[in-house]
């Protein structure tokens, strides 16, 4: 089977992540796997990791992407994949109007992953409108029967994000010598017990409710981690932030880390970490991924995070945006033995296997409706 990813581009986040993943896991299936995509830095690790990246500029919100459309045709007629797989607006529609004039009876199957609860208008309706819509939780498919229904061909799938076992696993040891250069770099680390938020610096990840919590923890030992890096063009949320935790007092008991490619280990060596969205999230792969890991996680009940929270570790549920109720649950996890358990549906192997049985389904459809 040959199957190509397209999206806007392969810099960081979770659509990325995601997309890396799936794209290891048919390579180690046996299976072609190429993603177009404008380029960035998850390049090499992708190409490293046995597919092929093809660049185009498919990343752009305007007008003038529509002249894609035909490049993107003709090297869809070039390289014949089985599946086309979109993740994101402007590559749906792109990939729509060039997949929509190919000869219909053997064209590649199109198939799409809602990553997001998008705005409700005609521009993200095309997330709902391909042969197969993959939602990635159930607040997601949810949101898209109630807003897309007119436009849903079938009812999606929800195929829950998964996470990679041999990276994140039980007990993670970081490397020798990772715990000293971090503490080098960040000297304050040094002798603190640490409660990690992970995630993009962006308002929605409610970073701001961590400051207030850390604010509300009169606590020596524990030292507030911010993992994540500035948005582009929205840097200066990163200095609001910084200015909101010297306004709280936490100059010395906050650390901002900016983006890590060593996440992993991040988890590993902190006594809890927090997803603290102040929207419902569609997903959030940083629970499970700090679940993989086994270290306590904390998050508001709501949205995706809740939905892995419920299955992998209950005890980290805190009702929505209840700041009182954070600090008590840290206190009680940080004195607690219970640990998170990550469900099969929420590993890679899971994730891959439900997605490439969907690609086989709908391949087998085709072949029905030749013969
Ligand atoms: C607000 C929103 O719409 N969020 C969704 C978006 O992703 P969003 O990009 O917000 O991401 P997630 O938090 O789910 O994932 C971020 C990923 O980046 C990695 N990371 C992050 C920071 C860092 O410094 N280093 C690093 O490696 C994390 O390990 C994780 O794998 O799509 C994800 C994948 O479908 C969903 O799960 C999220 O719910
Ligand atoms: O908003 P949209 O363009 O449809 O889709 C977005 C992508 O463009 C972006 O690369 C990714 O990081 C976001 O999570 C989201 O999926």
């Amino acid at each position: 089977m040959k199957v190509m990813q397209l999206l806007p581009a392969l810099n960081s986040g979770g659509v990325e992540r995601g997309t890396l993943d799936l794209a290891r896991a048919l390579v180690a299936a046996g299976h072609d796997s190429i993603v177009v995509s404008n380029g960035g830095r998850m390049v090499e690790q992708l190409e490293l990791e046995g597919s092929r990246h093809l660049s185009m500029p498919i990343h752009r919100k305007s007008l003038f992407s529509l002249r894609q459309v035909r490049p993107l045709r003709e090297l869809i007629r070039a390289e014949q994949p089985d599946i086309l797989h979109v993740r994101s607006r402007v590559p749906a529609w792109l990939t729509y109007f060039a997949w929509k004039k190919l000869d219909s009876s053997n064209r590649p199957r199109l198939v799409s992953t809602a990553h997001g609860l998008y705005s409700i208008n005609r521009y993200s309706a095309i997330m709902a409108s391909s042969e197969q819509v993959i939602a990635i939780s159930r607040c997601v498919r949810d949101y898209l029967t109630t807003n897309y229904s007119r436009y849903l061909q079938r009812p999606p799938e929800i195929i829950y994000r998964g996470v990679d076992t041999t990276e994140f696993l039980p007990g993670l040891t970081p490397p020798e010598g990772w715990r000293e250069s971090v503490e080098s770099e960040f000297p304050e680390l040094r002798d603190k017990r640490w409660l990690l938020l992970p995630g993009r610096l962006t308002r929605w990840k409610g970073q701001e409710d961590f400051l207030r919590l850390l604010a509300n923890l009169d606590r020596e030992d524990l030292h507030g981690v911010v993992l994540g890096g500035a948005e582009p063009n929205k840097e200066h949320y990163a200095q609001e932030l910084q200015q909101r935790a010297a306004e709280l007092g936490l100059q010395t008991r906050v650390s901002f880390v900016g983006q890590r490619s060593d996440i992993r280990y991040w988890y590993g060596a902190s006594a809890l970490v927090y997803n603290l969205s102040k929207r419902p999230e569609p997903f959030g792969r940083t629970v499970i991924e700090a679940a993989a890991i086994g270290t306590p996680v904390i998050g508001y009940d709501i949205g995706g995070p809740a939905e892995s929270l419920q299955a992998c570790f209950p005890e980290g549920l805190v009702p929505d945006g209840d700041i009182a109720g954070l600090k008590d649950k840290t206190l009680e996890l940080l004195d607690s033995e219970v640990r998170p358990v990550l469900q099969r549906e929420f590993t890679l192997e899971a994730q891959a296997e439900r997605t490439m049985g969907l690609y086989e389904q709908l391949l087998a459809e085709r072949q029905g409706a030749d013969s």
